[in-house]
């Protein structure tokens, strides 16, 4: 079973489209992007996004969102939450994606990802079939169930303004964007 807790207007619509705003501006401004190498490209097999330099305000608006709903979303995974990452603020262009992967909490890898206990990815774009100005298609959140059951495949609702969490071990990937930019926040509770 795939575990997924998801709270539906976590950002009020007003909110979301400031934030969009803001990402629309420092978007069209590729000297803030944070990465190590110069195009902003992590990885390009693996992952292709850019991680957009918010301002500390927004940061933390989205953080103190995040932590006063702490509680509820540990209590869903049976887990105490008490502290969740810098809010990661991605730019999914046409063609980006992120493959297959865990967030932590996985055997595999030893550093301080082990110690994420619940992702949480918040929505902030309208996804739509025909490219239509501020939309974007493909870049669906699909979750995979454990490698030892039956093949399941789950896709995010993914509605604007709507988080989604689910225990950093669970495998999931964002398929390619097919138009448009897709948004999303990325964080991690500990
Ligand atoms: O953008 C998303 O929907 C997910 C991002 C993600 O999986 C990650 O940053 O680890
Ligand atoms: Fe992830």
């Amino acid at each position: 079973m795939i575990d997924l807790y998801e709270i539906d207007g976590f950002l009020d619509d007003a909110a979301r489209a400031e934030i969009v705003a803001e990402l629309d501006r420092i978007g069209g401004a590729p000297a803030t992007v944070l990465s190590a190498d110069p195009g902003g490209r992590v990885q390009p097999a693996v992952r292709k996004t850019t991680r957009l330099a918010v301002s500390p305000e927004t940061r933390a608006r989205v953080r103190d969102t995040l932590m006063r709903r702490a509680a509820e979303i540990g209590a869903h995974f049976g887990v105490e939450l008490r502290e969740c990452e810098d809010p990661q603020f991605l730019r999914y262009e046409t063609g980006d994606f992120f493959v297959p992967h865990q967030d932590g909490n996985t055997p595999m890898v030893y550093d301080d990802s082990r110690f994420r206990r619940v992702s949480a990815v918040i929505f902030l774009s309208h996804r739509a079939e025909q490219d239509a100005p501020g939309t974007y298609g493909g870049g669906s959140l699909v979750f995979h169930g454990p490698s030892t059951g039956p093949p399941v495949q789950v896709a995010a609702e993914g509605r604007p303004g709507s988080l989604v969490t689910f225990r950093a071990e669970t495998t999931h990937e964002v398929t390619p964007v097919t138009h448009g930019v897709r948004y999303t926040i990325a964080t991690w509770f500990r």
